[in-house]
């Protein structure tokens, strides 16, 4: 080298020597490094070349970092046929490990749902989110977002960044119980997507009403009893069809709203008793529904005798038994038989019609 010839002391030299051979090897490091980050433009090169292309090839740059992603998982030797949405041919999800690593990569993207639970309160919603989370395939966000409800105005930028963010081929979910009963939410689902997947859980509504009235009775001690709420006049037996308790669990009459916009079979109804007796085979029918593979089965589930609820044994990230919190599984006020009888009565009919809409008996009435 030109300059060290320069240099007259032999030591001087030699250390010199070394310093350029250090600072050149470190160099070589540093853009062999950035290169493997895939940033390293100059370089040809078939995963070069693929990149590029995939740049060109999408329309957004979305599209571009999934494109990036499925390049990624086949140099990791995951074929992308194996995290792809259910389906024939589906050999399950990528590995934990390499999902989670995309996830600490911040990689993946936020997308509105494709399924989402919208009913009915106190019906076990919770329960089947928190359920649901244990398949690799399946992201929900955690709050319930009321956006078709209470937030519509902020609009679907707002509600997707509210989501958690996904691989291509993962689904993802919300749960807001009162869409059910909200006359605007079927259209303005249906206008952000018309294959959108519903989920209902549905639980009798006698001890539906009486598990709300207990949820309220909660927050405010002071509120008057379950049986003076029920009826506009106790004499005659009217029942108040205006109290929210008891109005929700008209099921047939909500579902008539939807069926203006969706068809009975983008609509999956989940019984809320068979997810306490049977958790696995209602999860089964869920996962089916959404052409996932069954990955959640009875394995997943202990009865806690002391919840008196089915828990799980491991909850989603967590190698920890996991039951739901103190506000699922309240113990309900004793309510007069009569007026339990009275309300029976009264949601016969629309438990009927119900069944008859449905397809399914869900034996509420005896
Ligand atoms: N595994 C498990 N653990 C605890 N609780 C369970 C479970 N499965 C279903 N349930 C029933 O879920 C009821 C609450 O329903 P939601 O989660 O839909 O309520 S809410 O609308 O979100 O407030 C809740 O109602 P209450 O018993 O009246 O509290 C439970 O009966």
């Amino acid at each position: 080298m030109a300059f060290s010839s320069t240099i007259a002391d032999p030591l001087a030299r030699s250390i010199f020597k070394k310093f350029v051979a250090m600072l050149c090897s470190l160099l070589m490091s540093l853009f062999f490094l950035y290169c493997l980050t895939d940033r390293c433009h100059t370089m040809p090169g078939p995963i070069r070349a693929e990149a590029r292309a995939d740049y060109l090839a999408a329309a957004d740059l979305s599209q571009w970092q999934e494109a990036r992603r499925k390049r990624l998982l086949q140099k990791l030797g995951t074929s992308p046929g194996t995290w792809q949405l259910g389906g024939p041919g589906s050999a399950g999800p990528a590995s934990p490990a390499i999902v989670g690593t995309l996830s600490l990569l911040g990689d993946g993207t936020k997308k509105l749902p494709q399924a989402i639970i919208i009913g009915v309160k106190k019906g076990g919603t919770r329960a089947l989110l928190e359920f649901l989370r244990v398949h690799p395939d399946i992201r929900a966000v955690g709050a319930e977002p009321h956006f078709f409800d209470r937030n519509y105005e902020k609009g679907l930028d707002w509600y997707r960044d509210l989501m958690p963010r996904t691989l291509d081929g993962q689904v993802t979910m919300e749960k807001t119980p009162s869409y059910f009963v909200t006359r605007e939410a079927p259209a303005r689902i249906s206008a952000m997507s018309k294959n959108t997947k519903l989920i209902v859980v549905v639980r009798d509504p006698v001890t539906r009403a009486i598990s709300d009235y207990t949820q309220t009775l909660s927050k405010k001690p002071d509120i008057p009893t379950f049986e003076s709420l029920t009826f506009k006049n106790r004499t005659t037996g009217l029942i108040d069809t205006s109290w929210s308790a008891i109005q929700i669990g008209i099921y047939a009459k909500h579902l008539e709203n939807w069926l203006q916009y969706f068809p009975m079979g983008q609509i999956l109804f989940v019984s809320g008793e068979r997810l306490i007796t049977d958790p696995a085979g209602e999860l089964g029918k869920v996962q089916d529904f959404l052409g996932l593979k069954r990955i959640i089965t009875d394995k997943h589930f202990y009865f806690n005798q002391t919840k008196g609820f089915p828990c799980l044994k491991k909850a989603e990230g967590s190698s920890k038994p996991h039951c739901l919190g103190k506000t699922k599984g309240r113990t309900h006020p004793n309510i007069d038989p009569e007026v339990v009888q009275r309300l029976r009565d009264f949601y016969r009919p629309f438990n009927m019609k119900f069944y008859q809409m449905t397809g399914h008996n869900f034996g509420w009435d005896h």
